[in-house]
């Protein structure tokens, strides 16, 4: 069976119907990446520009038809120094990145209910690793780290604290994103990280941040990543009394099932969770979700730089902010009477700088690097080890 030896660090996100991953070599330069994407359904496997059809029945199989695509490619198991995971969930306890022990992985799975489509398939990702290669280091970086500086204000629901509602808080997901951002923000836009910055993660699971001077002070994913937003398959904030209504007339499993997989952009749509084919398709039910999408975005969007008290930059990130020409002109028209103002034709390029020369606030667009941002937190913890 394979060892460490190597110097490579393989990085897995494993999401709810997809598993991404990426190898990267000690100076943190990316040798090769791709997706198994559609897991239980017309799955396929992408490594660098190659795509197959491949019926991955589950995320464990999925995962190994990765490894031996890796290992075409020269990567081996024994080619890796390490591996690290995204954990979309880490609770209170795992909120800085961690070498994987058998303790931290008790801590992951007793988060599996809180992030029902994320956790159990980060654990088969660390559990199928640690049977192939029991020898190799594995480290976890958290979804919800970047949100540890939320002030309570802002994390505690206004419900009792009693046993029964012990860990039922806000929490945050999408962070390494937004720390792989407020990284790169500097580096693109030639300036120092603006000091109210309002980050837009916008992809199939989405999400704002609001960033007071490189600190996430309040976001609109909760205590699951279902809340805030409308996503692609996620009803986003809807009434608690409402999900007890769907739970009394359609049972618990069925309620969880509507809320994460059949609604959001899907739901509207009847049909269509991807918002690239919402836009090429002009029917009314798809423009509603769109325009449902890009009201929500903003009127969370108001909430946040009310956290804020102002701001001086936006970033959009993800498949929808790093593409979606049309999405993004939306919500920059909503948000005119703050005083900002797009250049079209930057915007139609997808370039990095979005703001005209005489907008108040400025707007860009930082490419969604979590992959990077995990390899990074592994090497720093086997430097400091
Ligand atoms: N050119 C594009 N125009 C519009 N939407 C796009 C474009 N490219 C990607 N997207 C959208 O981005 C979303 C996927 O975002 P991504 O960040 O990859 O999702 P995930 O949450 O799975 O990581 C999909 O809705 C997809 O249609
Ligand atoms: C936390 C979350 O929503 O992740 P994703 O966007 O990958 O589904
Ligand atoms: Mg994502």
């Amino acid at each position: 069976m394979a060892g460490p030896g190597g110097d490579h660090i393989l990085v897995l996100n494993a999401g709810s119907s997809s598993i991404k991953f990426a190898v990267f070599d000690p100076n943190l330069a990316e040798k090769l990446s791709g997706i198994a994407a559609e897991i239980g359904g017309a799955s396929f496997l992408r490594i660098g520009d190659h795509d197959t059809q491949s019926p991955f029945i589950d995320h464990r199989s999925a995962l190994q038809a990765i490894l031996a695509g890796l290992e075409t490619h020269g990567f081996t198991l024994a080619s890796l120094r390490a591996a690290a995971h995204r954990v979309v969930h880490g609770g209170h306890k795992l909120t800085q990145p961690v070498r994987i022990t058998p303790d931290v992985r008790a801590e992951i799975a007793a988060c599996s209910p809180l992030a029902p489509l994320h956790n159990p398939h980060n654990l088969a990702a660390i559990d199928t690793l640690a049977e192939l290669a029991p020898d190799l280091p594995q480290f976890a970086s958290f979804d919800t780290s970047f949100h540890a500086t939320n002030p309570e204000v802002a994390t505690r629901y206004a419900i009792p604290k009693m046993m029964e509602t012990k860990g039922i808080r806000r929490y945050g997901f999408h962070g390494l994103s937004y720390a792989s951002l407020t990284r790169l923000l500097p580096e693109i836009s030639g300036e120092p990280l603006p000091s109210r910055l309002l980050a837009f993660h916008l992809g199939n699971g989405a999400s704002l941040c609001a960033i007071k001077n490189g600190k996430s002070i309040a976001t609109t994913m909760g205590y699951s990543p279902l809340d805030g937003l409308t996503m692609g398959t996620r009803s986003g904030g809807i009434d608690a009394n409402a999900v007890l209504r769907l739970v009394e007339d359609h049972g618990l499993e069925r309620t969880k099932a509507i809320l994460n997989h059949e609604s959001g952009l899907l739901g509207l749509s009847g049909g269509k969770s991807d918002m690239r084919k919402l836009m090429l398709d002009h029917s009314a039910d798809s423009d509603f979700a769109v325009e449902h999408f890009c009201y929500w975005t903003l009127r969370h969007a108001g909430s946040l730089i009310a956290a804020m008290e102002g701001l001086d930059a936006i970033a959009f990130t993800g498949g929808i902010g790093e593409n979606a020409v049309g999405v993004r002109a939306r919500i920059l028209r909503g948000l005119e009477w703050l005083g900002g103002r797009m250049d079209p034709d930057a915007n139609h390029r997808n370039a990095p700088r979005l703001h005209a020369d005489t907008s108040k606030v400025t707007v860009w667009i930082v490419p969604a690097r979590e992959e990077e941002m995990i390899a990074r937190d592994a090497l720093s913890l086997m430097a400091a080890a």
